[in-house]
């Protein structure tokens, strides 16, 4: 606990001198009962005694006494939280330079009652100057980044130990703010338990893109086959084949209308059209706007000689709707959150239960989980945090990009992307001396692993267009234009790196 305190003082100290001097600034703690307010006490207790002027709001009857005493001695000031004060309470801490939530932590049961759910609820209205969650945003459930509104939107996070699965997935990963870890002597525990929700670093990624040897040749790098676009969405089979081809593909096959293949051409003569037998490819992908029964049909062609050949697939938006009953893990489905729920609600497993946008949207973590299960494919849920779910349940959590990337055309140059690294690693994935293997990823991981690698490099590559104009908005012209410089940097920083 003195560890994790500490950590948390630290944290704290260093975000209010970046905007004032320390000594007289003030800080209040949210207390709950449990050790988590205990963490809040200790913490306020070490930044008295560095001149800052701290109150207690103490929202339990009791509170843990060791702390409390510390916290007195210290010199801070406490005060009890009541229906009658609490929204009085609010507006005097939303004067604050900082407040430090530790409300609920990893003990809490469902979200914020009474008095405690009233003043956060207030504060989030006053908008706060600095908040700081101890272990994690009172209200979140630590294990799922399931939401009990009300909560108060941290600016910084400081965990303890790990960083909880709750911190990795939507809505929690979003009131979360930036998210610090303090080690405070239980990793290596930590270690042993099966890591149910991983984010992969840069030099998991590094580690993981291909990267061609000296002997390679266009068909021996990875050919893909793009059944995208249609008359209507002419544009997503342009942003398709061009993003494949500026993420290393070896090359591109493209099988559409006239009217779609001269657009594609004209921004990537690079690109084959076929117009009867498409010939060998490594990878396919599907869907990215497909609509008309012409081009859906050349998709579910493509789909049953995949599945026949046992090729690896990604399934995107038009082709959502062609799944075959059981999907194999090497079969990638990329929906954001509205596909997800129409397709849960096609499949005959999930019966009578109606999902919604919704639903998906505060549960993300659980229908990505769900989905994965019920089709037997690999399962890509976009979104502000991507979340990628084996069949196995193992699920990669990625959440590299920028806002602005929520624009049009933005799927389909992850789709292109994604496609590219599949075509380049389908044959070697499985190897036992393999990247993957040097991971220790199992097998039926491997294409979530892949899967992460894309939007990690889709989400990077958005943030450096954004930040080269300033923090200012994007195109998909502008992410995918950016993709090359991400692998480039990904690939330079791990050969630097490697052990
Ligand atoms: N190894 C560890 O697990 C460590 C834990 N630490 C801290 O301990 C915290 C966990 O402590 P606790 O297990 O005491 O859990 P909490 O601090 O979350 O408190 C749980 C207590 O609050 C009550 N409670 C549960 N749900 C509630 C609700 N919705 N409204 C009101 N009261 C509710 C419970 O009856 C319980 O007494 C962590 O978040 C972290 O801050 C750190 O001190 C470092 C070490
Ligand atoms: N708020 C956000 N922050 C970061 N990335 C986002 C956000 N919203 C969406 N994205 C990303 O942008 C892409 C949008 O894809 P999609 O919804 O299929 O759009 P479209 O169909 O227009 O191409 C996904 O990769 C998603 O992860
Ligand atoms: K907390």
């Amino acid at each position: 606990m003195q560890r994790a305190a500490y950590g948390l003082a630290h944290a704290v100290a260093r975000e209010v001198k970046k905007r004032r001097k320390l000594a007289g600034a003030s800080v209040t703690v949210l207390v709950g009962k449990g050790n988590n307010g205990g963490d809040g006490l200790f913490a306020a207790a070490l930044l008295a005694r560095r001149g800052m002027r701290t109150t207690a709001v103490l929202a339990a009857a009791e509170v843990h006494a060791e702390a409390l005493a510390a916290f007195v001695a210290a010199g801070g000031r406490g005060v009890r939280l009541e229906a009658a004060n609490a929204e009085e309470l609010a507006v005097l801490c939303a004067g604050d330079d900082v407040i430090i939530d530790a409300l609920l932590g990893t003990g809490a049961r469902g979200g914020l009652r009474d008095a405690s759910a009233e003043l956060v609820a207030s504060l989030q209205e006053l908008r706060p100057r600095l908040v700081v969650a101890c272990d994690l945003p009172s209200g979140l459930d630590a294990n799922t980044g399931e939401v009990h509104w009300p909560v108060l939107d941290a600016d910084v996070t400081v965990t303890f130990g790990g960083i909880k699965a709750g911190l990795m997935a939507d809505p929690g990963e979003g009131c979360a703010g930036r998210v610090e870890r303090v080690p405070i002597g239980i990793e290596k525990q930590l270690e042993h338990n099966s890591p149910e929700l991983r984010r992969l670093t840069a030099s998991d990624i590094g580690a993981l893109l291909p990267n061609p040897g000296r002997r390679a040749h266009k068909y021996s790098r990875g050919v893909l086959g793009v059944v995208a676009g249609s008359a209507r969405f002419a544009g997503a089979a342009v942003l398709s084949v061009h993003a494949a081809a500026l993420a290393g593909s070896g090359m591109v096959r493209y099988l559409g209308p006239q009217a779609a293949a001269q657009l594609v051409l004209a921004r990537t003569p690079e690109a084959l059209w076929e117009t009867d037998d498409p010939g060998r490819v490594q990878a396919w992908l599907l869907g990215s706007g497909v609509a008309g029964e012409e081009q859906l049909e050349r998709a579910r062609d493509a789909g049953s000689s995949a599945l026949a050949d046992g090729l690896p697939v990604i399934v995107d938006a038009g082709a959502l709707s062609l799944l075959p009953d059981r999907c194999p893990p090497h079969w990638i489905l990329t929906p954001h959150a509205g596909e997800l729920a129409t397709l849960l609600g096609s499949l005959p497993s999930t019966g009578e239960v109606k999902v919604t946008r919704d639903d998906v949207e505060s549960r993300p973590l659980h229908y990505v989980r769900q989905a994965a299960e019920q089709t037997g494919a690999t399962v890509l849920l976009k979104g502000a945090t991507t979340l990628v779910s084996s069949p196995s349940g193992v699920v990669f959590s990625q959440s590299d990009g920028t806002a602005w990337m929520a624009t049009a055309g933005s799927g389909d140059v992850l789709a292109g992307v994604l496609g590219a690294l599949l075509a380049q690693a389908a044959e070697s994935i499985n190897d036992d001396d393999g990247a993957y293997a040097r991971l220790g990823l199992k097998l039926e991981d491997r294409w979530a692993a892949l899967a992460a690698v894309a939007a990690s490099v889709h989400g990077r590559a958005g943030a450096l267009a954004s930040a080269n104009f300033d923090g200012g908005p994007l195109t998909a012209s502008a992410i995918m234009a950016a993709v090359p410089r991400v692998i480039g940097s990904l690939n330079a920083e791990y050969d630097r790196t490697r052990p």
